[in-house]
């Protein structure tokens, strides 16, 4: 994925502002920033939501001028649909197979034997697991993720954490998380971007093994680092 000198703005407020990025296939990667700082706007327009005011976005050398079916969102609500069972929630496309499709995806997730449940009944993390399985049946490339952990308690945040990375390394595919929490960030990414007043205030690769354990000194320095540049 690409943005070449990406601009965005709303009537005379400038978001982003001239924004140069590559993102290689398979990357990590965490955007971190101030309320406001133009996060969401950015994944809109990666996600082909809404055009950029100037400037290109391309994905896998496409340009990007309308939704882009490999590329997919999820957000901070798991934006279920209340009145189809888990299953047919998640399997969104009918075609042939689209049962055993739907049914693998959740097995992925570790919602196997909820397929024939409603949504309500369902835990907010289980919610955010049966919205990440959804994503997965149609084999996205990238994967954008809108703060969908920010609404979860600490525990259910770590596992979705720990899940969310193991399938990312099974799959390969491309995420960009959107995050306020910087401990998030250095625990999931192989670079953090910190968005300020629409400019990248800094790009940083995150070295340290898989899997990480959140308290390491060398994350510390890290999340100072990061900190320092919100
Ligand atoms: N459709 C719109 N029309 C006008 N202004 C908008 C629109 N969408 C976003 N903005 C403005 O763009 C700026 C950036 O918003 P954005 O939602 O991208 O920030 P953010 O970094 O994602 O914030 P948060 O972390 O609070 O979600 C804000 O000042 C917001 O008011």
């Amino acid at each position: 994925m690409r943005l070449d000198g990406v601009v965005k703005a709303f009537g005379e407020r400038p978001v982003l502002r001239r924004l140069d990025l590559d993102i290689p296939a398979g990357q990590f990667l965490a955007v971190v920033g101030r309320s406001g700082g133009g996060k969401s706007t950015l994944m809109r327009l990666v996600a082909g939501l809404e055009p950029a005011t100037a400037g290109t976005v391309s994905v896998g050398g496409e340009k990007v001028s309308g939704l882009v079916p490999q590329v997919r969102l999820l957000f901070q609500d798991a934006r279920l649909v209340p009145w189809q069972r888990i299953l047919q929630n998640v399997g969104i496309a009918r075609g042939p197979g689209w049962q055993e499709t739907a049914r693998t995806a959740l097995h992925d997730v570790g919602l196997a034997d909820r397929g024939h449940e409603w949504p309500f009944v369902l835990s907010g993390g289980q919610k955010q697991r049966v919205a990440l399985a959804r994503a997965l049946v149609s084999h996205p490339a990238v994967l954008l993720l809108d703060e969908p952990f920010g609404a979860l308690d600490a525990l259910t945040r770590i596992e979705m954490h720990a899940l969310t990375e193991r399938i990312w390394r099974e799959r390969g595919f491309t995420v960009i998380l959107i995050t306020h929490d910087v401990t998030e960030a250095v625990a999931l990414a192989d670079r953090v971007i910190v968005l300020r007043e629409g400019e990248i205030a800094l790009d940083l690769p995150i070295d340290l093994p898989r899997p990480r354990r959140e308290s390491s000194a060398a994350a510390g320095a890290l999340h100072e680092q990061i900190l320092a540049a919100v």
